[in-house]
Formats: structure tokens, sequence, C-alpha cells
């Protein structure tokens, strides 16, 4: 007998670094769960590609692992819901299902070039404009261009209707559905720069200005919507998608940001920092992100976004390639062990610098050394990198004018304490962290059950939501002036 509360919900979390898979009952608790960490391919510099048949193969064998340890335990998955690592650009034959080109994942920079000559051509207000985005070649417009210009004979192939482009949920929901479904969601629209989200629809002349064909595109839904029934040869039968929205987003609705100035922040490989902004978008004049947060029965609700690249990365750097600690959970000890940063600060611009700078050229850079800078100091300098950058974001969407009380948290490195205390002294607000930390996946399972019916409206969500620890800001008001000045000029010199 199974205490899980019928009926469950399964959740796929389609991610930069694996594919995970989650079902839920219909009280948000986990009945079960599978992993699996896929090759990332450097093929270039700057260059992050995914093998889509790794995206599908890893996908499909989490979902049917977490599905039958959970039917086993008794209940039955009435839907899916669907997440995705957002902006990772694939296109693939309509006919045949098979991708002409390995997916370009966001982080990857080849189309720097491209930006760059966009720009001088005076694009870029009006893409910002129309798509809330900057013109960075972390979205997705010049990479599905770069691909229909590398592969040979794509491009009239892609003009004649032979092709499909889509990010990572519509190639998931095509390769689930048998070929039956070309959709994606509004949020992952959104991160295309082709999509008008004023309007809420396909830009002709952004599609015109970035070499994408109409023809390609995916139909765009709500994140509560219907997204097809599974080919029935997948799970022994053919189960219902009713949900789908980019992972940043997913995470905002599993942490119930359902009104203006509801923020979260999810720490994992990156950090993404989203905040509500209400039914109408929020120009940002501070280099944030103006986005979709989610679009229910037709009304989108926005946001504003800050996204940082390297997070929990500088620590995965401090493990893998300067093999100073074993484990990332260490570097809580090492940070605590010295009484304050010694004057050691990081600048983990490893792939550039995402938000509020967008600084694709710009490179990593530690300074401070002195002789005794050891072990502690670099791994405190990693962590305190993570809180520095959030400090920047937060100044930057208080410029724009949005306002929050309370910053809530979650994605891998918020286990660690000593980080989520030093967060809320930096940044001078309460970090909550909630006791399901998979609020990626709950955001999608949620926006699943909306559509199957088993939640009435965002407010049963909210209800839901428990906190596990809540952090309060203690630090000396001129100690975090002296930290912030140090990192203020650790960043100069980097940009510089
Ligand atoms: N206790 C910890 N302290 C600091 N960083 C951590 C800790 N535990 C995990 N991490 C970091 O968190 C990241 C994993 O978080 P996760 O949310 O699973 O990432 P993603 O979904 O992007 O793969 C890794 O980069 C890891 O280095
Ligand atoms: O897969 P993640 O968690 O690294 O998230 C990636 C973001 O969606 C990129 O915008």
């Amino acid at each position: 007998m199974t205490d899980f509360e019928p009926p469950f919900i399964l959740a796929i979390d389609q991610g930069t670094t694996s594919s995970r898979a989650i079902v839920f009952d219909h009280s948000g608790r986990i009945v079960s769960s599978a992993q699996s960490e896929f090759p990332q391919h450097y093929p270039n510099d700057g260059w992050v590609e995914h093998d889509p048949e790794d995206i599908w193969n890893t996908t499909l064998a989490t979902a049917r692992e977490a599905f039958a340890a959970a039917e086993k335990s008794g209940g039955q998955v009435a839907a899916i819901g669907l997440t995705n690592q957002r902006e990772t650009t694939l296109i693939w034959d309509r006919k045949s299902g098979a991708p002409i080109y390995n997916a370009i994942v966001w982080q990857d920079r080849r189309t720097a070039d491209i930006c760059a000559k966009l720009r001088d051509g005076g694009i870029e207000t009006h893409v910002t404009a129309r798509t809330g985005l900057v013109l960075d070649p972390y979205f997705s417009a010049t990479k599905a261009a770069w691909i229909l210009d590398n592969v040979e004979g794509s491009r009239a192939r892609a003009e004649n209707g032979e092709l499909a482009f889509g990010t990572v949920d519509s190639f998931l929901i095509w390769r689930l559905t048998g070929g039956e479904r070309h959709l994606t969601d509004a949020t992952n629209a959104s991160r295309t720069s082709l999509y008008n989200i004023h309007d809420n629809r396909w830009d002709d002349a952004l599609l015109e200005k970035f070499g994408v064909p109409a023809a390609t595109l995916p139909e765009v839904r709500d994140c509560a919507d219907d997204y097809g029934m599974t080919d029935p040869d997948l799970f022994g039968r053919a189960i219902p998608i009713c949900g789908v929205a980019g992972d940043q987003q997913a995470a905002a609705f599993g942490q119930a940001c359902f009104a203006p100035g509801d923020i979260k922040s999810t720490y994992g490989t990156g950090c993404f920092v989203v905040i509500n902004t209400g039914d109408k978008p929020l120009a940002s004049h501070n280099k944030l992100l103006s986005t979709i947060a989610w679009r229910l029965n037709g009304e989108t609700t926005y946001a504003l976004e800050g996204s940082i690249f390297i997070a929990g990365a500088a620590i995965q750097w401090l493990r893998d390639e300067l093999q100073i600690i074993k484990s990332a959970a260490e570097t809580a000890d090492l940070a605590e062990s010295i009484e304050t940063n010694n004057g050691v600060y990081l600048v983990p611009a490893f792939t550039g610098l995402g938000a509020p700078h967008w600084a694709p050229g710009a490179r990593g850079l530690i300074t401070g050394l002195t002789r005794g800078a050891g072990r502690a100091e670099f791994a405190r300098a990693a962590l305190e990198s993570v809180v520095y950058q959030t400090a920047d974001l937060m100044t930057a969407i208080a410029r724009d004018g949005a306002r929050t009380n309370t910053l809530r948290v979650d994605g891998g490195m918020v286990a660690n304490d000593w980080l989520m205390q030093f967060l809320a002294d930096i940044i001078g607000l309460p970090v909550e962290r909630p006791k399901v930390l998979e609020t990626t996946a709950l955001g999608a399972a949620y926006l699943a059950g909306l559509q199957a019916g088993l939640y009435q409206d965002t407010e049963e969500i909210a209800e839901r939501w428990r906190l596990d620890a809540r952090f309060q800001p203690a630090m000396a008001p001129e100690l975090r002036s002296r930290n912030l000045a140090g990192w203020s000029d650790a960043l100069r010199r980097t940009l510089a």
C-alpha cells in the first residue's frame, strides 16, 4: 500500500548536462525519479553541442524508468509536463524526424560575429523592443540561421517546408508524439529572438532579419494546453502532454511566484533570477531580459530575467580542473574556515559574462592573491562570486523599478547554508529555501496538472509551497560595502 495521493504527473526536465524525470503525486510529493547525464561536445573554441539522439535517448530512458517505478507503487500517471534547457536549437527533417545537425547549445558563442554584424546594421533596438531580449549568441535565432547556412542544401529545404525548427521542448514533443505535433509554448518561443512578446506571435520582420524561414516554425501554445498524446509504444499507453515551459519559467511557477514582485533565483550550473512583473512587459534599461513568465488561458504574465552563465560551474572548476576539492559540499567548510575572503575575488567569466554586462569576449580573472592564499580563499571566492553576480542583478532589477521583499531560491547549490547566509547578507533581503528543491520539474507538473483539471488555479498551487529555511541578512554594513567594493574592482578589471 502506498500513501501517495493519486493521480500522478510525470515531469520531464531536459537540462543542459542531464535529463531528469520525476513523478509527483497530487500533493506535490516525489514518488519516483531518474536522471541520466549525457556527453557535451566542444568541437571548436566557444562551441557547445549536444547529440540530439543523446537528448532523446536519455529523456525517454529516464521518463520510462520514473514512470515504471511510480506505477509499480500503485498510482497512475495521468499527464506529462515538460520543461527544458532553453534557447538550445535543433533543426530536423519533417519526414524522417532526423536532425540535420547537432543541437547548438545556449552556451555556444559561435554566432558572436553574426550578432556583431547585425548590431552594426542597427537592429538591436528593434530586436529588444519586440522580443525583450538583447542581441547575443545566447538566443536561438542566430543558431538556427547558422545551421541553415552551414548544412548544404538546408536553406532551400527549409523554405520548401521540409525542415522543422525547434527548441528542445519542440523536438521532444515531436518525438514523444511520434512526429504528430510540431508545437512549442510561449516561454520557449520568447527565447528565440523571433517572437514578439507584446503581440504573442512570430515576428515576420525578425524572421527576415535573422534569416529563419517561417515554414520551419512550430505553433505556439499556452503553458497549460493540449500538446498531443504520446505514442502508445513509449509508455505502454498514450499519455497526454499537458504542460510545457522553459526551465527557468517552470522553476518560477514551481516556486509559486504568482504575484508581481515575487522572485526566484535558481543556482545550478548557471544562475537565473526571474521576477514576476505582472501582465505587461517591463522594458529593462539595465540590460535585463524582459520575457514571458507563462501564458495561461491566453493571458500572458511577464518577467524580468537576469541570466548568469557560471554559478555551480565555478565549483565544478575547483573540483575538476584545479582539483582542490573532492566534492562541491566541501566548499561550505572551506569558506567558513577563514574569517574574511582575505581580499581574493574570482570573476568566473569563463564563457563571457551574461546579464547585466553581456560581454561575450570577457574571460575569467582572480584578483588579490597573496603568498598565503590557498584552497579556502579559492573556494570562498568561487562561492562569493555567485552571490556578487546575484547582487548585480538585484541592483539592475531595482533600477528597472521592480520591487521585491524576499528571494526564493532553488537548484543544487542552495544546499550550501554558508552560501545562502552570505547571499542574504550581501543582497540585504531574506532568502527562502523551499522544502522541494526540484522546483523546475514541480512547475512543469503543476502546469500539466492545471490543464488536466487536477488543480483548479494558481492559488491552490501556491498553498502547497513549503518553507525549509529562511536566511536573514545580518552582515555589518561596512563589511558588506567593503566586500562589494572588492567585487566591483575585480569586475572592472575583467571588463577592461
Ligand atoms: N553544497 C554545494 N555547494 C556548492 N555548490 C554545490 C553544492 N552542491 C552542488 N553544487 C553545485 O550545484 C550544481 C548542480 O546543481 P543542479 O541544480 O543539479 O545543476 P543543473 O541542473 O544545472 O545541472 C553543480 O555545479 C555543483 O557544483
Ligand atoms: O539546463 P539548465 O538548468 O542549465 O538551464 C539552462 C537555461 O535554461 C539556459 O537559458
